[in-house]
């Protein structure tokens, strides 16, 4: 069981919907491209949800908080599809993504293109708010138009019925659940936090 987490924008939560699905999975985390090491990274981050060992080194760690493709030109490395593969491992799967679906890792590829090289189903963390019908619809139909599979969407943010049912009517894709992040989390939320999520459409894409 291997899935790539990706989201309609960087900051929006897939960070924490790893941590999360990690968990739940047992499942060991990667994440390809890291850019922007200052202040901690993303493989830190869950080695504070997770046993630290399943936490599988970045393949690129780039300085910068940019855009991949911006920071790898900054600190003089060259990004290529070519570079990555996808980790073997005895346990799930869960991959982290670098902002959202159309941010480039050079003059040529996006991360979209990486979801395909590394041939992965998709999670897709979005906000719950105003201005994320636009953002994840435009994602699912990227997806789509590579005939990459999204598994679910899991939206960040406060209570937003009318977005949900629209996003599942549009997207048709079901969202699996939400969270609504108002203080700083700890991995001890991480049980109450997944009572709030279906994972039945991940478990049944691998046991149909
Ligand atoms: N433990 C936490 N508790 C509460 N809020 C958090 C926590 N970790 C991150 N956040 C906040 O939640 C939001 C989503 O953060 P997250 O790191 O999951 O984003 P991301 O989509 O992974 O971004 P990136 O593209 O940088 O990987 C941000 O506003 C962040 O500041
Ligand atoms: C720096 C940030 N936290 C991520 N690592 C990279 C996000 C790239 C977003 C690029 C963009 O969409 O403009
Ligand atoms: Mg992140």
């Amino acid at each position: 069981m291997k899935i790539f987490v990706t989201g309609t924008d960087t900051d929006v939560g897939k960070t924490l919907l790893s941590c999360l699905l990690t968990r739940a999975l047992n499942a060991a985390y990667w994440k390809p491209v890291q850019a922007g090491i200052e202040g901690g990274t993303d493989s830190e981050t869950l080695s504070g949800w997770i046993d630290p060992d399943r936490v599988l080194p970045e393949r690129f760690r780039l300085t910068q908080p940019m855009s991949p493709n911006q920071a790898a030109e900054r600190d003089g490395v060259a990004v290529c599809l070519d570079e990555f593969q996808i980790p073997v491992v005895d346990t799930p799967l869960v991959v982290e993504g670098a902002g959202g679906l159309m941010v480039p890792l050079n003059d040529r590829e996006l991360v979209i293109d990486l979801i395909a090289h590394l041939d992965l189903p998709v999670v897709l963390a979005a906000r719950s708010g105003l201005g994320t019908l636009n953002h994840t619809l435009l994602s699912l139909e990227a997806l789509r138009a590579r005939e990459l599979v999204c598994l679910g969407i899991v939206l960040f943010g406060p209570s937003h019925p009318e977005n949900e049912r629209d996003l599942v009517h549009w997207g048709k894709v079901p969202v699996l659940g939400r969270i609504d992040v108002d203080r700083r989390l700890v991995p001890e939320d991480a049980e109450p936090l997944l009572a709030k999520l279906d994972l039945g459409p991940l478990r049944a894409f691998w046991q149909p």
